[in-house]
């Protein structure tokens, strides 16, 4: 396949997304199995449109500066177009500007009228004859930040305001880096050893996880997906970050534990993993249609510990209180810290979903501390690095309840290279990228075994 097709293949794609249609990390998936495009595009093809979607911010602050029209009156298959051209022209030194420019000429005039492609053609010779525009010409220190790293400017006066300039910045960078891989090793099936040399003879380019060696692997080349060991339930794909809620949950043999919102069941499977395939793990979700996933991982990996059923987590009268042993509530939740897994996210989310999540969170945490056994543990986490949806969320939560308690000793079950990012001995706040691995949070909470006693 040409150069050319992995360009329309990704004018589709990012104007599926433009249209809301689809998201970027299911396109991918999408775009492979229906086989649109041979194995050799997909890289070029997976980085012009991640890419285009990281610097969208950036680009339209170029394009602006060159376009007379403006950007919401374009035809939205043009505006799309000049986006991943200028992508291409400015972060892409692998295609040669001329190709470039010839290509999105004839893609225009497939496309349009030959006023459109005239159009096309005059706005990139223009970039190219004249380069970036002057930041400062975006507007405040805070705007320019966010023209800069390509977010919207609420993202960034968030985290400026919850964790000052630098952090701010850093987390903003972070955002726009390349996600790593890694995969946890299933411990019932095969040892570390083991899954390293079976990875390596399948072609993959792998490390010892730094953070979690016994554990974990972190993938740099190949597909962990692809490999017999994936499908044949020796490896889960999973980021470190996530591992660690499961060993900080640390479950022992035979326990009955509620994973509360539970797929796809990266965690419910782990948790089960470590139990040996013993004991009980009650693996929740609110979606039926997503249960089944759960049922696939646990088949996949041998776990016949998991019961998995449909409820919400805000009303679970299913069970009797204090029945469990250990609750994980993973929650639903911005996702602020898998940005760079997900950069479509930094267009569609709104500030406004952040508050109803932060009060769905908290239903969900006051409905199954119930179900907890007194003496028990519960851990809460999220994908996001919202205060508001993390340490407010859970030091509010010690406030309102009398029998909970921060659990003082969380960080013994953590990696020793984390321990600097725990805070207040009882809660983990992981930075995207700043280990390597996706933002993360992680409370730990226990409850009392002395009251009503
Ligand atoms: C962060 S994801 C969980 C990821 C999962 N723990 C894993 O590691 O694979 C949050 C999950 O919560 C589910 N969810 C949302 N609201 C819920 C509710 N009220 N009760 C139960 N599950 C809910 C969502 O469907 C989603 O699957």
């Amino acid at each position: 396949m040409s150069n050319s097709n992995v360009r329309e293949a990704s004018l589709d794609a990012l104007l599926k997304i433009h249209k809301n249609q689809t998201y970027s990390n299911l396109l991918l998936n999408d775009v492979i199995n229906q086989k649109k495009l041979s194995k050799v595009d997909v890289p070029l093809y997976t980085q012009i449109v991640y890419g285009t979607l990281q610097q969208q911010r950036y680009i339209d602050f170029i394009l602006e500066s060159f376009s007379r029209k403006a950007l919401d009156k374009l035809e939205p298959w043009m505006l799309v177009l000049l986006r991943l051209s200028i992508y291409q022209l400015k972060f892409l030194d692998r295609v040669p500007d001329h190709a470039v420019l010839n290509e999105a000429v004839t893609i225009a005039k497939q496309r349009g009228h030959k006023g459109i492609s005239g159009m096309v053609n005059g706005i990139l010779r223009s970039y190219l004859r004249n380069g970036d525009p002057e930041l400062k010409e975006a507007g405040s220190p805070l705007v320019q930040l966010a023209v800069k790293t390509s977010h919207p400017d609420w993202m960034i006066e968030r985290w400026v305001s919850q964790y000052g300039w630098e952090t701010a910045e850093e987390v903003a960078e972070a955002n726009n880096q390349p996600p790593g891989t890694s995969v946890r090793i299933n411990p019932l099936r095969v040892t570390r050893d083991e899954a390293v040399t079976e990875l390596q003879e399948e072609g993959l380019e792998l490390e010892i996880s730094p953070l979690l060696p016994e554990d974990s692997l972190r993938i740099h080349r190949g597909s962990a997906a692809a490999t017999r060991a994936f499908q044949e339930g020796r490896i889960t794909i999973q980021d470190e970050s996530s591992m660690m809620a499961g060993k900080v949950l640390a479950p022992n043999s035979g326990e009955r534990i509620l994973d509360a919102c539970a797929a796809p069941g990266g965690k419910t499977t782990h948790l089960a993993e470590q139990m040996q395939n013993t004991g009980e793990v009650i693996s929740v979700d609110l979606h039926e249609h997503k249960i089944r996933l759960i049922n696939q991982q646990a088949e996949r990996l041998g776990l016949t510990n998991i019961t998995s059923r449909t409820g919400d987590a805000r009303t679970l009268e299913l069970e009797a209180a204090g029945s469990f042993d250990k609750i994980l509530v993973d929650a639903p939740c911005s996702g602020l810290g898998v940005i760079r897994r997900k950069p479509d996210m930094k267009w569609t989310k709104q500030q406004k979903d952040l508050e109803r999540l932060v009060s769905i969170q908290k239903e969900i945490l006051q409905s199954v501390w119930k179900l907890l056994k007194p003496g028990g543990r519960l851990i809460y986490s999220t994908c996001t690095i919202d205060k508001h949806e993390n340490e407010l969320q859970v030091k509010r939560f010690l406030e309102d309840h009398d029998d909970a308690l921060a659990d003082q000793k969380m960080s013994d079950r953590l990696p020793e290279k984390v321990k600097q990012a725990v805070q207040e001995n009882y809660m983990l706040q992981l930075m995207p990228g700043k280990f390597g691995t996706d933002g993360f949070f992680m409370a730990s909470l226990e409850k009392r075994s002395d009251q009503g006693e």
